[in-house]
């Protein structure tokens, strides 16, 4: 066989689809330079060599590179892509396992093509014959039938293309590990080298951790960080861009059936959304409508390019250094870095975002006129560096726990003696089970009305109905929701983990379920059992109703203010509690908003005791010390269960001494 024959490396790209700060393209650009060097003995110069690289991943033996993305048939449905409507989809469809809802809804489906289209861009400009294949199915089936067509079709004796290594980024969901295990099979049976590679979109790279096994990583986030203080001097510098990259293979093996496809970006959307459009309403009977004035928190496409863009206006505009002021709004673009989408799918890392911030913090590049250009760290980019290392935390406790992210004892899975002493808590499913006063179909009955932002509480229809349409919902949000369900509502919490699968364009497996098993007391919160109360939750961050307006439109007509004088109007705290659990309002009210008799105002799904006094003055200028709307101690009433409200991954960060004990209680209906 002659020594010039193409030999390919298969790149299948997974949660990394980008070109920058990829390790990779770094290798593969780094061969081509060495390749093209070595052909020339003039340019001998090695002080450019990244030896690390070669040295830890071998002498690579490729001509080729074949960078691959596969719409992978379990977690995206892809009979849309069946190339006649009378061919038969080999794969079952891509449903969640508790609630059967779909594994990845129009959003992130969206954002998830549009990464990878710009990908395909990118390399196609280095204009040096790289580019992107885009492939349906099973991974393994994929790549089982690459390595055939290759065995097959390309054996014209001297010439014969052949693949001599696959190569992948690792990833921690059980699934993906799965999946690297079938395709190692696969490349030792067709005698082919594989390799998984660290995946280093992650703030502190694994081989910087002081563990020596990940049974070591401890059980609560704090003393996982403060094993990494400073955080500011932990990650590694990024990897350079490529500027060129061995070439596709002269001979690409097409899709193989019953599945085409597209080649233009428009028709591979359209492929991918089709059956999702097929229900429209996602078997809502009431599903959410886009109120026609509100926009979008996070109108973001998906990709490198964008992603990128975005770090940069956050540190021009001083949203990074605000960061911390801004972090727990609900409403506009910048009052958090809408970054989570970019990082879960790898269109950026977690150290661009980083070292953008070190050279805002030590005077370089943009932002110039803005405060504290060139003095260090500040407030903001250190809370933006601590909510980066939540991200790896929780990646760290999928490596650590596995399969027991996913269940609904969560990672503490206190069986045996607890079980038997019947100290698990007894949630609804939505399934028929042996025990006692089982009632799934009200189960799902609650599911639906929480999934169509129709509980009856304000906070938690506005955030619904706003992933709903958009995708997005800030961590508030989604630390309230979360609560209501596993908590008031006392429902299987997987289902929310599922639905948000289904709807976050930013979701991740380690981050979404980590978060929800911590929020639903089965996790890794070291204050077990805190509750989140909607109602104060909302006075506290939404004390203008301005969120629960936009996104419940039926409720604008509710008059927030009462007249303080000639001309003066302030937010009344009593009134705000009208639009918190609607129900409370007087049938006059009701009957005059055209809000009489709607199920959702007049059963919720439950009431939540809580209530505010009339202000013993000092706040007459509208301002709380909450930074919200008028004056007025609050007061619940319940149980006399006593807990302090703070915000996850906060705990040890701030002490909120202006949140001073809440009692929860409430009355399901
Ligand atoms: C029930 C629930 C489910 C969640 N599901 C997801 C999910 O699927 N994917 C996801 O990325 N985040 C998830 N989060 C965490 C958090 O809500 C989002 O990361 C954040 O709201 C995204 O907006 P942002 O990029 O503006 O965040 P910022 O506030 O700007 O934070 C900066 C970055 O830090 C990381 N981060 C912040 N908070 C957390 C956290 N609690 N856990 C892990 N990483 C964090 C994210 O990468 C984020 O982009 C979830 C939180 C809860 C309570």
């Amino acid at each position: 066989m002659s020594k010039d024959h193409p030999r390919i490396l298969l790149y299948i790209l997974r949660r990394d689809i980008r070109l920058s700060d990829n390790p990779i393209f770094h290798f593969a650009s780094h061969r081509t330079k060495q390749t093209k060097s070595s052909r020339s003995p003039s340019n001998s110069d090695k002080r450019n060599r990244d030896d690390s690289l070669t040295s830890e991943h071998g002498d690579a033996n490729f001509t080729h590179v074949l960078p691959i993305y596969i719409f992978s048939a379990n977690q995206i449905e892809v009979s849309g892509f069946l190339s006649s409507p009378s061919d038969q989809c080999p794969y079952a469809e891509a449903r969640s396992a508790v609630a059967g809802v779909w594994r990845t809804g129009p959003h992130r489906a969206k954002f998830i093509a549009e990464g990878v289209w710009d990908l395909k861009r990118r390399l196609e400009s280095l204009e040096c014959g790289s580019g992107l294949e885009i492939r349906v199915g099973r991974v393994g089936d994929v790549v089982s039938d690459i390595l055939d067509w290759y065995s097959k079709n390309c054996d014209n004796g001297d010439n014969k293309a052949e693949i001599t290594g696959i190569c992948m980024t690792g990833d921690d969901g059980t699934e993906e590990k799965d999946d690297e295990n079938i395709v190692k099979d696969i490349a030792e049976k067709h005698n082919v080298d594989f390799e998984v590679w660290e995946d280093e979109k992650f703030y502190v790279d694994d081989r910087d951790l002081p563990y020596e096994n990940i049974s070591e990583l401890p059980n609560v986030y704090t003393t996982y960080r403060k094993s990494l203080e400073p955080l500011r001097d932990r990650p590694r510098n990024p990897l350079p861009t490529p500027t060129q990259l061995p070439p596709l293979p002269p001979v690409v093996p097409p899709q193989t059936g019953p599945f085409t496809v597209p080649t233009n970006f428009n028709e591979l959307k359209k492929r991918l959304l089709a059956p999702l459009e097929k229900d429209p309403t996602f078997t809502l009977t009431h599903p959410p409508q886009w109120p026609t004035d509100v926009k979008s928190a996070h109108p973001f496409d998906g990709g490198e390019t964008v992603g990128r863009d975005r770090i940069a206006h956050l540190i021009r505009s001083g949203a990074m250094s605000s960061y911390k002021a801004t972090r727990n709004g609900m409403l506009g673009l910048d009052f958090s870095t809408k970054l989570s989408a970019f990082l879960a799918q790898g269109h950026i890392t977690a150290r661009q975002v980083h070292w953008a911030m070190v050279d805002f913090e030590e005077g370089r590049g943009d932002g110039k006129d803005l405060a504290g250009y060139g003095k260090g760290e500040n407030e903001g980019t250190a809370a933006v560096r601590f909510e980066l290392l939540w991200r790896d935390y929780m990646r760290l406790c999928m490596q650590k726990f596995g399969h027991r992210m996913f269940s609904l004892y969560g990672i503490q899975d206190k069986r045996g003696k607890d079980d038997q002493q019947n100290c698990r808590k007894p949630w609804r499913t939505l399934h028929k089970t042996k025990r006692a006063g089982e009632d799934p179909e009200k189960a799902l009955e609650i599911f639906m009305r929480f999934r169509s932002g129709r509980t009856g509480v304000g906070l938690i229809d506005a955030s619904n109905r706003e992933l709903f349409v958009t995708g997005y919902t800030s961590n508030r949000a989604r630390q309230n929701v979360a609560s209501f369900l596993s908590s008031h509502l006392n429902i299987d919490w997987r289902v929310g983990a599922e639905w948000y699968e289904c709807f976050l364009t930013d979701y991740d497996t380690a981050s979404n379920w980590g978060n929800w098993q911590y929020v639903a007391g089965v996790g890794n919160d070291p204050r077990q059992g805190r509750i989140f109360n909607p109602v104060k939750q909302a006075l506290d961050y939404d004390p203008q109703g301005d969120y629960i307006k936009a996104w419940v439109p039926e409720l604008r007509g509710i008059k927030l203010t009462r007249t303080i004088g000639p001309g003066r109007e302030e937010v009344d705290q009593q009134r705000l509690m009208y639009l918190y659990q609607v129900w409370k309002l007087s049938d006059w009210e009701k009957t005059n908003l055209g809000l009489k008799g709607l199920e959702w105002v007049e059963q919720p799904l439950t009431k939540i005791q809580f209530s505010v006094g009339r202000a013993r003055g000092g706040h007459g200028d509208g301002k709380s010390k909450r930074g919200g709307g008028g004056g007025g101690s609050w007061r619940g009433r319940g149980r006399g269960q006593e807990r302090n409200f703070r915000r996850m991954g906060n705990e040890d960060r701030v002490a909120r001494s202006e949140e001073g004990p809440t009692i929860v209680s409430s009355e399901r209906v």
